[in-house]
């Protein structure tokens, strides 16, 4: 097992070049809020958007719109019960499921339709709904962000027995292509690779409703734009907890917005630094 520290953000945060425009960055399409949970598709959003996608489209809930386009008029939106599949043909990133609720036909639309060179990001009620229905998985990249309770339906892992990586790494076994799986709780694993590595930094002042809307966003925006596709995830996990441990020393709780909002500032660090460069200070 390896503890991650911020050597992981000097290794995949890079300076940008003047020669590139939003299309270099990444079209990221969220797949989520339904009209009760519409906050989990704005948290996606902010987070992709923040951390930097390009293009960062979300079919919702048309009753979304409003509150999304006042958040965050960066993000495009479209009626995620109408036909989308032209503006999926156009993304490098999908992530479905953040407040989505049970709606098991729209996560069948998006499952048949992504593409072998995408990347698939599954979070929320899309792992509820693959737990309890047998759907086949795409052929695509897959990345799964489960908290203890959706791993223990999806992976079949009891919670008691998640401490235990042979357990997990079994579990992995049965999803075909093998997803990188971020295994989140107060100690967040990522597996991946043949490779745990856990998070040395976040606590319970992230014990907030959309902290994991806001990884899934912020782990899009990352994979959308840095290479190789283990090393993006694993920056993506560490920064969203950093940022909340920098934010806890002033701050009774880390609200998941906070955070989203401090990305850009605290990636800004890090985009001319290298591996084994000075520690960052301040
Ligand atoms: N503002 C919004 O729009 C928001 C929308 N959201 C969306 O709602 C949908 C449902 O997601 P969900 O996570 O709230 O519910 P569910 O999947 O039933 O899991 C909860 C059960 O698991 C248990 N549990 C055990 N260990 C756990 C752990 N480490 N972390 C967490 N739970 C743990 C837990 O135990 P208990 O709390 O009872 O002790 C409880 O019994 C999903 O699409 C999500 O994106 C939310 O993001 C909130 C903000
Ligand atoms: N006590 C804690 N210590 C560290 N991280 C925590 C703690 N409680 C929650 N988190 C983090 O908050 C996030 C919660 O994810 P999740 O339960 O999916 O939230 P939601 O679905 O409400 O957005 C995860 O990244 C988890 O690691
Ligand atoms: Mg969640």
């Amino acid at each position: 097992m390896e503890i991650l520290t911020d050597e992981i953000l000097k290794k995949v945060i890079q300076k940008r070049a003047s020669a590139s425009h939003k299309g270099t960055y990444g079209r990221v399409l969220i797949v989520g809020g339904s009209a009760n949970f519409g906050g989990a598709a704005i948290m996606n959003a902010l987070g992709a958007v923040q951390a930097g996608a390009g293009l960062v489209s979300v079919a919702t809930d048309p009753s979304n719109f409003a509150a999304l386009h006042a958040q965050l008029p960066e993000a495009m939106v479209t009626d995620y019960q109408q036909d989308f599949s032209d503006l999926m043909a156009k993304q490098e990133v999908i992530l479905i499921g953040s407040g989505l609720g049970n709606q098991l036909d729209i996560l069948k639309r998006v499952l048949e339709r992504v593409q072998k060179n995408q990347i698939l990001i599954l979070d929320g009620s899309a792992l509820t709904m693959l737990s309890q229905n047998p759907i086949k998985l795409p052929d695509c990249q897959l990345i799964m962000t489960p908290h203890q309770m959706e791993w223990q339906r999806i992976g079949e892992v009891p919670i008691a027995d998640q401490s235990r990586e042979d357990a997990n790494w079994e579990a992995l076994v049965n999803f075909q292509p093998e997803p990188i799986l971020v295994l989140k709780s107060n100690h967040t694993q990522v597996y991946a690779e043949n490779c745990v590595h856990q998070l040395s930094v976040g606590g319970p002042y992230q014990a907030t409703g959309g902290m994991g809307d806001t990884l899934a966003g912020i782990i899009a925006g990352f994979v959308a734009q840095f290479k190789p596709l283990k090393d993006a995830v694993l920056a993506a996990t560490y920064i969203h907890s950093a940022i909340a441990e920098e934010l806890s020393k002033k701050a009774f709780v880390t609200l998941p917005t906070t955070i989203s909002a401090q990305l850009p500032y605290y990636m800004k660090k890090y985009e001319a630094l290298q591996p084994e460069d000075m520690p960052i200070k301040g």
